[in-house]
């Protein structure tokens, strides 16, 4: 016999539906005893008494999915190479001097190097115009060794950025940024030339752990752009019933808990509590965001959207940051841009 803490839910109401177990994968959790509820005073935490272990959700690794990505885009590379001479080319295109941009920037190069990718760089500086952007990214559209454009984000304020990615050859626009591709992907029968990284590889990461998506209710949370709204469209063109959640839902809390799958996109460390999960939910937590933390030799460090501790004994299966949807981001540009080389020369 094990105890399941489930902390800080607001209601014994809300906490009887948590131990609805009827979620749970492989039913081994049974109530043995009734709930008692201790009340403090700003919140109630309710010790469950169950029979089998106390649960604990599968972490799914990112790095090591990424790793196998990276490992099967190495020989579809080099099988270009061989049968037609051709090597895919990605120009990388970074603003201004942020740390954590260039650090982003340095970590693609050098995965495109290691599956035989070759990167071309074109880096300015923060106080560069927006001509001079538009100037760059227009000959590397017309170049054709270059095979993918990225824009590094975010851009400097004084910088449109709508203008920049729109100036992107959409079928260079490996980021998947461009409203062409971001709008095909919102249309049922039709195809976008790229989706965007993050959300594909949360996608992916599903896909890799045999996660049906197809019939479930899933809810985002966090409605970017870049992230929060192409993950929806892709959990709805799988056929799942979708919900976004942001910051004027109303009880997101109790909207979150309907979801058999949960992405967390919000950009808010520790949002996501186990109270708002249902017992036996995916979650993939797309968060990156940093802590104070004087113990680290960088000073800081990144934590997610998810309250780990906690969602990982409610949840079946949980990624964690780092080490989760991150690497995937970088495997799924490199993927993008082996497509849109093949793409360009009708190699199969
Ligand atoms: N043009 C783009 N700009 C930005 C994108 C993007 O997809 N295209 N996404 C983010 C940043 N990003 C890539 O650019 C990115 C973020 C995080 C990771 C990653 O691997 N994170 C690791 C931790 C890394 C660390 O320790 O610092 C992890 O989560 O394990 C990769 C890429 C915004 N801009
Ligand atoms: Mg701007």
């Amino acid at each position: 016999m094990a105890t399941a803490v489930i902390p800080d839910c607001s209601s014994p109401a809300t906490t009887a539906r948590l131990l609805d177990f009827r979620g749970f994968r492989g039913g081994a959790v049974h109530l043995r005893q009734s709930v008692s509820f201790r009340s403090a005073k700003s919140t109630t935490t309710t010790r469950l008494m169950v029979m089998a272990c106390e649960t604990s959700a599968k972490v799914i690794d990112g790095k090591s999915v990424a790793k196998q990505i990276r490992d099967e885009i190495t020989e579809k590379v080099s099988r270009m190479k061989e049968t037609i001479n051709v090597v895919p080319g990605l120009a990388v295109v970074l603003v201004g001097e942020r740390k954590d941009s260039q650090t982003y920037v340095r970590n693609k190069k050098k995965a495109c190097e290691a599956v035989g990718i070759k990167s071309y760089d074109a880096s300015f500086p923060e106080k560069c115009t927006e001509e001079e952007l538009l100037k760059c990214i227009s000959e590397f559209n017309s170049d054709p060794l270059v095979h993918g454009i990225l824009v590094q984000l975010p851009l400097p304020r004084h910088i449109n950025e709508e203008r920049v990615l729109d100036s992107v050859s959409i079928e260079k626009d490996v980021d998947g940024f461009h409203p062409l591709n971001i709008g095909r992907l919102a249309m049922r029968d039709r195809e976008p030339l790229f989706v965007p990284c993050t959300p594909k590889g949360a996608m992916e990461l599903l896909h890799r752990c045999g996660i049906e998506i197809k019939g479930k209710r899933a809810v985002v949370i966090g409605r970017s752009n870049i992230v929060g709204t192409p993950a929806a469209l892709l959990l709805q063109r799988e056929n799942a019933s979708v919900s976004i959640v942001h910051s004027y839902t109303k009880n997101p809390e109790e909207v979150t808990r309907q979801a058999d799958i949960v992405i967390s996109a919000a950009g808010h460390a520790n949002l996501v509590r186990g109270c708002w999960i249902k017992p036996g939910a995916v979650v993939i937590d797309v968060g990156i965001n940093t802590v104070d933390d004087p113990e680290s030799p960088r000073g800081y460090r990144l934590v997610g959207d998810v309250c780990y501790e906690e969602v990982s004994k409610i949840a079946s299966a949980l990624t964690p940051v780092p080490g989760g949807v991150g690497p995937m981001t970088i495997a799924m540009l490199l993927s993008n841009t082996l497509d849109a080389a093949m793409r360009t020369h009708s190699f199969k």
